[in-house]
Protein backbone atom coordinates (compact mmCIF):
# COMPACT_ATOMS: atom_id res chain seq x y z
CA UNK A 1 0.00 0.00 0.00
CA UNK A 2 3.02 2.21 0.34
CA UNK A 3 5.71 2.77 -2.18
CA UNK A 4 8.23 1.01 -0.25
CA UNK A 5 6.77 -1.79 1.54
CA UNK A 6 8.93 -4.26 3.90
CA UNK A 7 7.78 -7.76 2.82
CA UNK A 8 6.03 -8.38 -0.13
CA UNK A 9 4.53 -11.77 -1.32
CA UNK A 10 3.22 -12.45 -4.81
CA UNK A 11 1.43 -15.84 -5.35
CA UNK A 12 1.95 -17.18 -2.50
CA UNK A 13 0.80 -20.93 -2.26
CA UNK A 14 1.55 -23.01 0.72
CA UNK A 15 1.52 -26.95 0.38
CA UNK A 16 1.05 -29.24 3.28
CA UNK A 17 2.18 -32.50 1.38
CA UNK A 18 -0.72 -32.77 -1.59
CA UNK A 19 -3.27 -30.19 0.83
CA UNK A 20 -2.64 -26.47 -0.31
CA UNK A 21 -3.26 -24.67 3.16
CA UNK A 22 -2.70 -20.85 1.38
CA UNK A 23 -3.68 -20.02 -2.13
CA UNK A 24 -2.11 -17.38 -4.28
CA UNK A 25 -1.80 -14.71 -1.37
CA UNK A 26 -0.62 -11.60 -2.57
CA UNK A 27 0.27 -8.63 0.51
CA UNK A 28 2.38 -5.74 0.81
CA UNK A 29 3.40 -5.53 4.83
CA UNK A 30 4.27 -1.58 5.77
CA UNK A 31 6.89 -0.74 8.26
CA UNK A 32 5.81 1.01 11.10
CA UNK A 33 2.57 -0.11 11.17
CA UNK A 34 1.00 -3.27 12.74
CA UNK A 35 -1.11 -5.65 10.23
CA UNK A 36 -3.77 -7.83 11.26
CA UNK A 37 -4.57 -11.36 10.05
CA UNK A 38 -7.93 -12.49 11.23
CA UNK A 39 -10.14 -15.25 9.84
CA UNK A 40 -11.79 -18.47 11.33
CA UNK A 41 -9.98 -21.02 12.56
CA UNK A 42 -7.83 -23.09 10.03
CA UNK A 43 -7.94 -20.61 7.27
CA UNK A 44 -4.02 -20.45 7.46
CA UNK A 45 -3.47 -17.09 8.95
CA UNK A 46 -0.41 -19.12 11.10
CA UNK A 47 1.06 -20.63 7.78
CA UNK A 48 1.09 -17.67 5.98
CA UNK A 49 2.56 -16.01 8.92
CA UNK A 50 5.25 -18.96 9.16
CA UNK A 51 6.05 -18.18 5.48
CA UNK A 52 7.05 -14.89 6.16
CA UNK A 53 10.35 -16.05 8.03
CA UNK A 54 11.18 -19.60 6.40
CA UNK A 55 9.42 -20.69 9.55
CA UNK A 56 7.76 -23.55 7.21
CA UNK A 57 11.22 -24.97 6.55
CA UNK A 58 11.07 -26.44 9.51
CA UNK A 59 7.89 -28.76 8.97
CA UNK A 60 8.88 -31.55 6.98
CA UNK A 61 6.05 -31.56 4.52
CA UNK A 62 5.20 -28.10 3.75
CA UNK A 63 6.13 -26.74 0.55
CA UNK A 64 6.32 -22.68 -0.39
CA UNK A 65 6.12 -21.41 -3.88
CA UNK A 66 5.78 -18.15 -5.27
CA UNK A 67 7.86 -14.85 -4.43
CA UNK A 68 8.50 -13.20 -0.61
CA UNK A 69 10.69 -10.78 -0.71
CA UNK A 70 11.97 -8.72 2.41
CA UNK A 71 13.39 -4.93 1.69
CA UNK A 72 13.16 -6.54 -2.68
CA UNK A 73 14.92 -9.24 -1.58
CA UNK A 74 13.77 -12.91 -1.94
CA UNK A 75 13.99 -14.88 1.11
CA UNK A 76 13.65 -18.38 -0.56
CA UNK A 77 16.44 -17.78 -2.88
CA UNK A 78 19.46 -20.78 -2.43
CA UNK A 79 21.75 -17.91 -0.99
CA UNK A 80 19.34 -16.10 1.64
CA UNK A 81 21.18 -17.04 4.90
CA UNK A 82 17.97 -18.25 7.22
CA UNK A 83 19.46 -18.13 10.27
CA UNK A 84 20.24 -14.26 9.67
CA UNK A 85 16.87 -13.80 7.99
CA UNK A 86 14.88 -14.96 11.41
CA UNK A 87 17.00 -12.76 13.26
CA UNK A 88 15.86 -9.71 10.83
CA UNK A 89 12.40 -11.10 11.31
CA UNK A 90 11.63 -12.21 14.46
CA UNK A 91 8.79 -14.33 15.77
CA UNK A 92 6.90 -14.24 19.24
CA UNK A 93 4.77 -17.64 19.80
CA UNK A 94 1.12 -18.26 20.88
CA UNK A 95 2.65 -19.87 24.16
CA UNK A 96 5.28 -17.87 25.80
CA UNK A 97 8.10 -20.31 25.30
CA UNK A 98 11.81 -18.95 27.40
CA UNK A 99 14.64 -21.09 27.06
CA UNK A 100 15.44 -22.90 30.10
CA UNK A 101 17.94 -20.29 30.96
CA UNK A 102 18.07 -17.20 33.06
CA UNK A 103 16.06 -13.99 31.98
CA UNK A 104 19.43 -12.39 31.04
CA UNK A 105 20.68 -15.37 29.32
CA UNK A 106 17.05 -15.42 27.29
CA UNK A 107 17.57 -11.98 25.87
CA UNK A 108 21.89 -12.70 25.44
CA UNK A 109 21.69 -15.67 23.49
CA UNK A 110 20.69 -14.14 20.17
CA UNK A 111 23.16 -11.33 20.10
CA UNK A 112 25.85 -14.01 21.03
CA UNK A 113 25.14 -16.40 18.75
CA UNK A 114 24.71 -13.52 15.81
CA UNK A 115 28.14 -11.82 17.55
CA UNK A 116 26.53 -8.45 18.21
CA UNK A 117 28.36 -8.02 21.17
CA UNK A 118 32.10 -6.81 21.67
CA UNK A 119 32.39 -7.65 25.64
CA UNK A 120 30.48 -7.93 28.71
CA UNK A 121 30.04 -4.24 29.26
CA UNK A 122 28.17 -3.91 25.65
CA UNK A 123 26.18 -7.60 26.05
CA UNK A 124 24.70 -5.96 29.16
CA UNK A 125 23.54 -2.80 27.78
CA UNK A 126 21.98 -4.86 24.83
CA UNK A 127 20.15 -7.20 27.43
CA UNK A 128 19.23 -4.24 29.29
CA UNK A 129 18.03 -2.10 26.41
CA UNK A 130 16.18 -4.96 25.24
CA UNK A 131 14.14 -5.29 28.57
CA UNK A 132 13.29 -1.85 28.61
CA UNK A 133 12.06 -1.49 25.19
CA UNK A 134 9.95 -5.14 25.99
CA UNK A 135 8.65 -3.04 29.01
CA UNK A 136 9.86 -5.44 31.69
CA UNK A 137 12.96 -4.06 32.61
CA UNK A 138 11.35 -2.81 36.07
CA UNK A 139 10.39 -5.58 37.08
CA UNK A 140 13.36 -7.94 36.73
CA UNK A 141 16.49 -5.59 36.89
CA UNK A 142 16.92 -7.11 40.44
CA UNK A 143 16.57 -10.54 39.34
CA UNK A 144 18.65 -11.16 35.95
CA UNK A 145 19.64 -14.35 36.98
CA UNK A 146 16.35 -16.02 37.95
CA UNK A 147 14.79 -18.41 35.53
CA UNK A 148 12.85 -17.00 32.64
CA UNK A 149 10.52 -19.92 33.23
CA UNK A 150 10.06 -18.20 37.15
CA UNK A 151 8.24 -14.97 35.08
CA UNK A 152 4.07 -15.25 35.36
CA UNK A 153 2.58 -15.35 31.76
CA UNK A 154 2.60 -12.05 30.54
CA UNK A 155 6.47 -11.53 32.03
CA UNK A 156 7.81 -14.78 30.11
CA UNK A 157 5.63 -13.19 26.62
CA UNK A 158 7.38 -9.76 27.58
CA UNK A 159 10.77 -11.55 27.86
CA UNK A 160 10.22 -13.62 24.70
CA UNK A 161 9.45 -10.06 23.14
CA UNK A 162 12.98 -8.65 24.53
CA UNK A 163 14.62 -11.97 23.10
CA UNK A 164 13.45 -11.13 19.59
CA UNK A 165 14.25 -7.39 19.61
CA UNK A 166 17.64 -7.84 20.97
CA UNK A 167 18.75 -8.59 17.66
CA UNK A 168 17.46 -5.91 16.14
CA UNK A 169 14.73 -7.13 14.16
CA UNK A 170 12.96 -5.16 11.43
CA UNK A 171 9.95 -7.47 11.25
CA UNK A 172 8.02 -8.82 14.24
CA UNK A 173 5.99 -11.04 13.66
CA UNK A 174 2.96 -12.31 16.30
CA UNK A 175 1.36 -15.43 16.46
CA UNK A 176 -1.73 -14.96 18.91
CA UNK A 177 0.38 -13.80 21.50
CA UNK A 178 -1.88 -13.37 23.99
CA UNK A 179 -4.38 -15.97 23.69
CA UNK A 180 -2.35 -17.78 27.01
CA UNK A 181 -2.60 -14.40 28.85
CA UNK A 182 -5.21 -13.01 31.33
CA UNK A 183 -6.99 -9.36 30.13
CA UNK A 184 -4.30 -7.84 32.45
CA UNK A 185 -1.37 -9.19 30.45
CA UNK A 186 -2.57 -8.79 27.15
CA UNK A 187 -3.83 -5.42 27.40
CA UNK A 188 0.44 -4.97 28.84
CA UNK A 189 1.36 -6.66 25.09
CA UNK A 190 -1.14 -4.71 23.28
CA UNK A 191 0.21 -1.45 24.50
CA UNK A 192 3.69 -2.68 24.01
CA UNK A 193 3.00 -3.50 20.48
CA UNK A 194 1.34 0.30 19.99
CA UNK A 195 4.95 1.37 21.49
CA UNK A 196 6.99 -0.94 19.19
CA UNK A 197 5.12 -0.36 15.98
CA UNK A 198 7.34 3.12 15.14
CA UNK A 199 10.47 1.09 14.88
CA UNK A 200 9.42 -2.26 13.17
CA UNK A 201 6.75 -3.79 10.75
CA UNK A 202 4.64 -5.92 12.77
CA UNK A 203 2.30 -8.53 11.72
CA UNK A 204 -0.20 -10.20 14.43
CA UNK A 205 -2.40 -13.10 14.26
CA UNK A 206 -5.11 -12.92 16.29
CA UNK A 207 -8.56 -14.58 17.14
CA UNK A 208 -9.78 -11.67 18.72
CA UNK A 209 -11.02 -9.00 16.23
CA UNK A 210 -11.82 -6.50 19.17
CA UNK A 211 -7.80 -7.00 19.60
CA UNK A 212 -7.36 -6.37 15.70
CA UNK A 213 -8.99 -3.09 15.83
CA UNK A 214 -7.57 -2.06 19.08
CA UNK A 215 -3.90 -2.85 17.55
CA UNK A 216 -3.96 -2.95 13.91
CA UNK A 217 -3.59 -0.37 10.93
CA UNK A 218 -4.12 -2.71 8.79
CA UNK A 219 -6.23 -5.78 8.52
CA UNK A 220 -5.86 -8.77 6.47
CA UNK A 221 -9.19 -10.68 6.21
CA UNK A 222 -8.33 -14.74 5.18
CA UNK A 223 -11.11 -17.47 4.73
CA UNK A 224 -10.45 -21.38 3.36
CA UNK A 225 -6.65 -20.64 2.57
CA UNK A 226 -7.19 -17.13 0.64
CA UNK A 227 -7.15 -13.58 1.46
CA UNK A 228 -10.21 -12.34 0.98
CA UNK A 229 -10.27 -8.84 1.89
CA UNK A 230 -7.22 -6.12 2.98
CA UNK A 231 -7.47 -2.53 3.94
CA UNK A 232 -7.30 -0.20 6.87
CA UNK A 233 -8.67 -1.57 9.59
CA UNK A 234 -10.85 0.89 10.26
CA UNK A 235 -12.44 -0.05 6.76
CA UNK A 236 -12.21 -3.47 6.96
CA UNK A 237 -14.42 -3.21 9.85
CA UNK A 238 -16.71 -0.62 9.13
CA UNK A 239 -17.11 -0.64 5.40
CA UNK A 240 -15.71 -4.22 4.28
CA UNK A 241 -15.86 -4.19 0.65
CA UNK A 242 -16.25 -8.49 0.59
CA UNK A 243 -19.68 -10.24 1.79
CA UNK A 244 -17.46 -12.66 3.19
CA UNK A 245 -15.55 -10.29 5.30
CA UNK A 246 -18.94 -8.85 6.23
CA UNK A 247 -20.52 -11.99 7.14
CA UNK A 248 -17.34 -12.71 9.60
CA UNK A 249 -16.95 -9.51 11.42
CA UNK A 250 -20.60 -9.21 12.19
CA UNK A 251 -20.06 -13.43 13.81
CA UNK A 252 -22.27 -14.96 11.08
CA UNK A 253 -19.52 -17.84 11.03
CA UNK A 254 -15.98 -17.91 12.64
N1 LIG B 1 2.00 -29.05 10.16
C1 LIG B 1 0.88 -29.21 9.44
N2 LIG B 1 0.69 -30.31 8.69
C2 LIG B 1 -0.42 -30.50 7.94
N3 LIG B 1 -1.44 -29.60 7.89
C3 LIG B 1 -1.31 -28.48 8.62
C4 LIG B 1 -0.17 -28.22 9.44
N4 LIG B 1 -0.34 -27.02 10.04
C5 LIG B 1 -1.53 -26.55 9.63
N5 LIG B 1 -2.13 -27.41 8.78
C6 LIG B 1 -3.44 -27.26 8.12
O1 LIG B 1 -3.40 -26.09 7.31
C7 LIG B 1 -4.59 -25.34 7.43
C8 LIG B 1 -4.30 -23.96 7.96
O2 LIG B 1 -3.85 -24.06 9.30
P1 LIG B 1 -3.33 -22.80 10.14
O3 LIG B 1 -2.86 -23.28 11.45
O4 LIG B 1 -2.40 -22.01 9.32
O5 LIG B 1 -4.68 -21.96 10.30
P2 LIG B 1 -5.03 -20.79 11.29
O6 LIG B 1 -5.92 -19.88 10.54
O7 LIG B 1 -3.78 -20.20 11.85
O8 LIG B 1 -5.85 -21.56 12.40
P3 LIG B 1 -6.02 -21.25 13.94
O9 LIG B 1 -6.65 -19.91 14.00
O10 LIG B 1 -6.92 -22.35 14.40
O11 LIG B 1 -4.66 -21.29 14.56
C9 LIG B 1 -5.50 -26.16 8.35
O12 LIG B 1 -6.34 -26.94 7.55
C10 LIG B 1 -4.55 -27.02 9.13
O13 LIG B 1 -5.13 -28.23 9.50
Amino acid sequence: MSETPKLTARNVDVWYGPKKAIDNVSIDIDNGLVTAFIGPSGCGKSTFLRSLNRMNDTIADARVTGEIKLDGEDIYAGTMDVVALRARVGMVFQKPNPFPKSIFENVAYGPRIHGLAQGKGEMDLIVEKALIRAGLWDEVKDRLTDAGTALSGGQQQRLCIARAIAVSPEVILMDEPCSALDPIATAKIEELIDELKDNYAIVIVTHSMQQAARVSQRTAFFHLGSMVEYGETSQVFTNPREERTKDYITGRYG
